[in-house]
């Protein structure tokens, strides 16, 4: 995902809203957008979502995208499973398989029972729920959160830090913006603000990069030696030790942690999980601050 000296002014003779932004993110990025009301945060996510076209400069964005907005569109004359289904088609899925990820991820949010009402009928707090399965469904390279929050129960926002979480350790980018300055804290990978001057300026390790503490899991295979039968992506991107036989020690940042056992649990090869050990001295284990950041600039604080 790249922005390339990206310009955006809505209308000829508007101010510049982003000016020059450049932005170079790998797979796995969960990326944290800040800036004052009005500065652009929203257009950026728009543009990279494909909604607004830059007025100068290059958005090359992955090939699958999910973008949910600041504001769901009222009034769109659907129920809820008939508007999910609908979009999972819209996001490239066979018609059965959009039903049952819409059915999956009605039942996770907590929306089953509204799942024929409606949009137009239902409370704010469940239209939004509804907008996050949307996005959620598509399994996207790239997805955009946009406030996305707001207005969720304290359950569902739970559910959205660990989808998008879950999604950047599966291999996804995810840019999400949210006045909560601790959203993603000690998952987000990096972060960004935008500034006066319409570029994005990278934040300092502390605002938007990973720490915290890490999860030692160590597994073996019935099949033999894990280390080699393990897939080259797993959840969180944990380091590998070989362990005596057949073993392997993971560790793994602790909020992906959960998505890496669910990975392991469920998919090929069989594996035991031996042990899972939280490690309580994250200063000791994790990597200095400026290795992960490396030499960016810092725009000064306002
Ligand atoms: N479709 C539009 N037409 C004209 N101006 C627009 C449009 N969308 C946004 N703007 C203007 O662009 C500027 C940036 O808006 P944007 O919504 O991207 O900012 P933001 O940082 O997301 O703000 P907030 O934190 O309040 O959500 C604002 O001045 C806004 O009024």
């Amino acid at each position: 995902m790249r922005l390339d000296g990206v310009g955006k002014r809505y209308g000829r003779g508007g101010r510049w809203i982003l000016r020059g932004a450049d932005l170079a993110l790998e797979p796995g990025a969960l990326v944290r957008i800040e800036g004052p009301n009005g500065s652009g945060k929203s257009t950026l996510l728009k543009l990279a979502a494909g909604i607004e076209r830059p007025s100068e400069g290059r958005v090359r964005p992955p090939r699958r995208r999910a973008y949910v907005p600041e504001r769901f569109p009222p009034a769109l004359p659907f129920d809820a499973r008939g508007y999910l289904a609908k979009l999972g088609r819209v996001h490239g899925l066979p018609a059965a398989e959009a039903r049952r990820r819409a059915d999956f991820w009605l039942e996770r949010l907590g929306v089953t029972a509204q799942a024929d009402t409606p949009l137009s009928r239902l409370s704010k707090g469940t239209c939004q729920k509804v907008a996050v399965a949307q996005a959620l469904l598509a399994e996207a390279d790239l997805l955009l959160l946009d406030e996305a929050w707001t207005g969720l129960d304290q359950a569902a926002r739970a559910l959205l830090d660990e989808a998008a979480a879950e999604r950047a350790a599966l291999g996804g980018v995810v840019l999400f913006v949210d006045h909560d300055p601790n959203r993603l804290a000690g998952l987000a990978t990096d972060g960004y603000r935008v500034g006066r001057d319409g570029a994005l300026h990278r934040l300092p390790a502390a605002v938007g990069a990973a720490s915290g503490p890490l999860v030692e899991i160590d597994a073996d295979s019935p099949d033999g030696p894990l280390a080699g039968l393990l897939p080259a992506r797993l959840p969180g991107d944990p380091d590998r030790a070989p362990l005596a036989g057949t073993a392997v020690r993971l560790t793994v940042q602790a909020g992906h942690s959960d998505a890496l056992l669910r990975r392991l649990l469920t998919g090929r090869p069989a594996v035991r999980v031996l042990a899972v050990r939280r490690l309580t001295d994250p200063a000791v284990e994790a990597p200095p601050a400026a290795e992960r950041v490396g030499a960016a600039a810092v725009e000064p604080a306002p």
